[in-house]
């Protein structure tokens, strides 16, 4: 029997939370022979605490063989304790009308909190990954509120925009989802990002040679995914939530696990490449393997995408601007 990691998970009786955990204590995200004890963080409120308490036994209630042990508090300190993976969903998600930007001062803090509790008690090689929206400047604080962990194990999550992508081109160029690689989707989880189809292949085929139409690319593929989560609140009157999960899945168990050579999209601290400063928390077309992310490197930007890129870059330095007073 391996030793069981542990995975805090913020915001645990919440809409995400509540698609997420289960599928971490059946080993879906770190495989079916890793054992796991779920450390769950939810608010000081009576009623989380409840919400809380109630998942807790329907999780019990599942016997789960790789559920080791499990742990529901109000304490960041208590949640963190010796994190190996710790994924940050808590916060407030937005409602129809809003832009995730607009959570930026109500969900700061959260992060300069748990980032200094993650500092102070989490295991000095945890992974963490920033859900809670907006999650690249979210990752960014946390980040910053964390100096004695390892920068680059702050990541924010683009993959469900990246899976959204995939299933959009799939579609369009009439492929298997599964056949698609190297697709990226660059900058931040916001209608500014940018998804990025020019090296997408389906069985080695250029997508973007088979789809050959820059109009839908312009005007129907990269704004159907950047507004995709808004497209979701107006149909739902909540956002995404398994999707989310899923995504969430996806990234940790590619971090953690290895991607066999296959690009992925993960939010990550630059390393200045592709002219995005340091430090910034942007979407990059990433390999992974034996636990560790590897940046793909030297891609050709034309100058459709340096537009795109330097859009989204932009918005993200405002974003970073407007916390600075936190950090
Ligand atoms: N990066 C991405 O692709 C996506 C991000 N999101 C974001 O994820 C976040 C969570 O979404 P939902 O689960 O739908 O929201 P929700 O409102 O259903 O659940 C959030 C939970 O977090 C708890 N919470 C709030 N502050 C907390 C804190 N300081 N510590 C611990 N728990 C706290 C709340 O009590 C609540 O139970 C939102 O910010 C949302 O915008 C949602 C979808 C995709
Ligand atoms: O759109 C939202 O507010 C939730 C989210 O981040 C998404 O679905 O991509």
């Amino acid at each position: 029997m391996k030793t069981p990691v542990r995975v805090a998970v913020t915001g645990a009786a919440g809409q995400i939370g509540y698609s997420l955990l289960f599928r971490i204590a059946s080993g879906e995200m770190l495989g079916k022979d890793q054992p796991v004890i779920l450390q769950m963080l939810e608010l000081p409120l009576e009623k989380a605490q409840a919400a809380l308490r109630g998942v807790m036994m329907e999780l019990e209630d599942c016997a789960f063989p790789l559920l080791a042990g499990m742990v529901g508090t109000d304490d960041p300190e208590v949640a963190f304790k010796d994190a190996d993976v710790a994924l940050l969903v808590g916060a407030m998600p937005r409602g129809p009308g809003m832009e995730r930007k607009d959570l930026l001062l109500k969900n700061a803090e959260i992060f300069t909190v748990q980032g200094r509790a993650l500092n102070k008690v989490a295991s000095r090689g945890v992974k963490v990954l920033v859900v809670g929206n907006p999650a690249n400047t979210n990752a960014y604080i946390a980040m910053k509120s964390a100096p004695d962990l390892p920068a680059k194990n702050f990541t924010a999550m683009l993959r469900l925009d990246h899976n959204r992508a995939l299933s959009q081109l799939a579609g369009k160029a009439g492929v298997a989802v599964g056949e698609v690689e190297k697709l990226v989707v660059w900058g931040n989880h916001s209608p500014t990002m940018y998804p990025d189809y020019r090296f997408a292949t389906a069985s080695g085929a250029s997508i973007k040679d088979t789809i050959n139409d820059a109009d839908w690319n312009a005007n129907v593929f990269i704004p159907t995914v950047a507004k995709r989560g808004a497209a979701i609140i107006e149909a739902r009157g909540l956002s995404s939530a398994a999707s989310a999960a899923n995504a969430a899945i996806c990234h940790v168990r590619d971090w953690l696990l290895g991607t066999n050579g296959k690009w992925v999209t993960m939010g990550i601290p630059s390393d200045g490449s592709y002219g995005i400063p340091e430090g910034v928390i942007f979407g990059f077309p990433v390999t992974a393997q034996n636990g560790e992310y590897s940046l793909v490197r030297d891609l050709p930007i034309d100058a459709f995408s340096q537009k795109a890129i330097d859009k989204t870059l932009g918005e993200l330095e405002e974003e970073r601007a407007g916390v600075a007073h936190l950090l």
